[in-house]
Parts: structure tokens; C-alpha cells; sequence
């Protein structure tokens, strides 16, 4: 029997709910006379809520009051000009700002309604709940087996090889990378493409059973082939787990994502589906972001 990654308690000791019912509903894909793609979002229940979030690294404050409700089950893409808060936030969602050591992080971060932030958080717990894909493919130096065997291993996911063998294929196989490795799962994972690699970290994040996704700018260091195959594993991966996404690309927030978050300066100027964002932003900021006015 394979155990159930999902049902690692946040909180060591105390197990909390898992992910919310797959609600989702789906819906046409809207396509507008453009090249961009709305897929809409449907109703789906919050997976994280920011309450007042507030970030300093030293005496420099880059985060302002942000509140946002991020639906699970679906794409949210972050978008906004170098430097305004984006990753930062980002990056609140699984505490990868502790890493830090001048960040200072207030206010609510709640993932099915439990604040990350409590000190009775295990941050390890929680990383492998939300994982983590950066804009560089970071495979470990080890065969691209191991690569995704080693979560389920130190997690203790699995109770034998068959099971562990059995991860790694359908983590592989979520992943979109099956097919390509199958016959070389022995070899090391740096020898893939570069688009492989970032398929092969995604498979390495799926193999501990998250709920969430976090990409910060997943495709900014692949060609645009590599890029178009991890848009469409986005959009896979959608149905089963919350992602969110931190993009530079317009187009690409508009092809993957269901709601769209804006930051300028800091602050979260507006959110919304990603639809109304682009055709009917309600700031001005946005307006202008969106039309190449700053950026
Ligand atoms: N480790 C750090 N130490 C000090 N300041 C930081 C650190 N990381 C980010 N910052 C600052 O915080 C602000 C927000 O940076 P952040 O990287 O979150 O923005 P971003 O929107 O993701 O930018 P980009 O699109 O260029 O990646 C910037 O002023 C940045 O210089």
C-alpha cells in the first residue's frame, strides 16, 4: 500500500485537514481574438488566505499590508514590475523567507485555515506540503530516481522499493517526464534538457504529495518549446493541486492562470480573475502595466 503523502500533519503531532474537495468545474476555455487564453476560473474554495502581510528585510519594508485570497485547484499568477514584492511574497507561503536572515515577516499566512507562521509550524512539514519550483532548474547531483525518490524516502512516504518505484513513476508521470526517462531513471538528472530538468524538479516536488505549487518564474530560463510543454503541465497539474505562479510574461499569466494578483511597489494593487484583470483592470497602475506602460 502506498501512503498517502497528503496526510503529513502540518503542525508535527496534530494532523489538520487536508485539501478541499475537488470542486472544480470545467469550463469552456475562452479564446479572444489575440494570442492570450483565459481559462476561467470556476468556484473553488479558498487554500490560502493572506491576511496583513508585512515584510522587512533590515530596515527596508518590501511587502505592505497584502491580503489576498488564493483559490485551490486552480492557477494564480503574480504579476508586476522588477522589484515589487512578487517573490517575496512568494515565498511567505512555505517560509522560505526564514531562510533569510534580515526578512521579517508579519501578519497571517493561513493554508486551509492554519497559520504557517505559528511557531508549532514545521517548516520542513510545510515545504513538503508546498513545494517549490525556481526559475532555474535545480536538479540534485544524482540520478533523476533519485531525484524524486529522495523526498518520499527522508518523509518516510514509502514501506519498501516496489512502493518507493511506484512514487517516482507516477511522479514522473504527472510530471510529464515518464515517456523521456523510463529507460534512463539511472542516470544522473543534470544530464537533461532544460526544460526536462524543470519537469524533473516538478516531479520532485509532486513525489511528497503537496497541495500547492509555488513557481517562481518556472519558464524564464527555457526556450519557448520548453516553455509552451510546462504551460501545459500547468495546466495538468491544475486539477489536482493549488498553484501559484510568479511570471514576468503577460501572456503567460493570461494562458495558465485563473486569477491574477498585480503588485506595485510593494503593495498588491489589485486581484481578480485573470480575465477581468486584463480586459477590465479597476486600477490605473494595472491598466498601465498591462498596456506596457511601466515595467
Ligand atoms: N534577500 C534580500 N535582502 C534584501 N532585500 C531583498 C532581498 N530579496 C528581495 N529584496 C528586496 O525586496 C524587494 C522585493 O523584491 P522581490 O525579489 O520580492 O521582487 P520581485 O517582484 O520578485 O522582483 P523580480 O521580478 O525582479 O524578481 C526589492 O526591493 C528587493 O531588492
Amino acid at each position: 500500500m502506498i501512503l498517502n503523502p497528503s496526510a503529513l500533519p502540518l503542525v508535527q503531532g496534530h494532523a489538520m485537514t487536508t485539501a478541499s474537495p475537488d470542486d472544480s468545474v470545467s469550463a469552456p476555455v475562452i479564446k479572444t481574438a489575440s494570442t492570450q487564453t483565459y481559462a476561467p476560473a470556476s468556484t473553488h474554495e479558498i487554500k490560502i488566505r493572506a491576511k496583513d502581510v508585512n515584510v522587512f528585510y533590515g530596515d527596508k519594508q518590501a511587502l505592505f499590508d497584502v491580503n489576498i485570497d488564493i483559490p485551490g485547484k486552480s492557477v494564480t499568477a503574480f504579476i508586476g514590475p522588477s522589484g515589487c514584492g512578487k517573490s517575496t511574497f512568494l515565498r511567505c507561503i512555505n517560509r522560505m523567507n526564514d531562510t533569510i536572515p534580515t526578512a521579517k515577516v508579519s501578519g497571517a499566512i493561513e493554508i486551509d485555515g492554519n497559520d504557517v507562521n505559528l511557531k508549532s509550524v514545521d517548516p520542513v512539514i510545510l515545504r513538503s506540503r508546498v513545494g517549490m519550483v525556481f526559475q532555474k532548474p535545480n536538479p540534485f547531483p544524482k540520478t533523476i530516481f533519485e531525484n524524486v525518490a529522495y523526498g518520499p524516502r527522508i518523509h518516510g512516504l514509502a514501506s519498501g522499493k516496489a512502493e518507493l518505484e511506484a512514487i517516482v513513476e507516477s511522479s514522473l508521470k504527472k510530471a510529464g517526464l515518464w515517456n523521456e526517462v523510463a529507460d534512463r531513471l539511472h542516470q544522473p538528472g543534470t544530464g537533461l534538457s532544460g526544460g526536462q530538468q524543470q519537469r524533473l524538479v516538478i516531479a520532485r516536488a509532486i513525489a511528497v504529495g503537496p497541495e500547492v505549487i509555488l513557481m517562481d518564474e518556472p519558464c524564464s530560463a527555457l526556450d519557448p518549446i520548453a516553455t509552451a510543454r510546462i504551460e501545459e503541465l500547468i495546466d495538468e497539474l491544475r486539477n489536482q493541486f493549488c498553484i501559484v505562479i510568479v511570471t514576468h510574461s503577460m501572456a503567460q499569466a493570461a494562458r495558465v492562470s485563473q486569477k491574477t494578483a498585480f503588485f506595485h511597489l510593494g503593495k498588491l494593487v489589485e486581484s481578480g480573475s485573470t480575465e477581468d484583470m486584463f480586459t477590465n483592470p479597476r486600477d490605473s497602475r494595472t491598466q498601465d502595466y498591462i498596456t506596457g506602460r511601466f515595467g
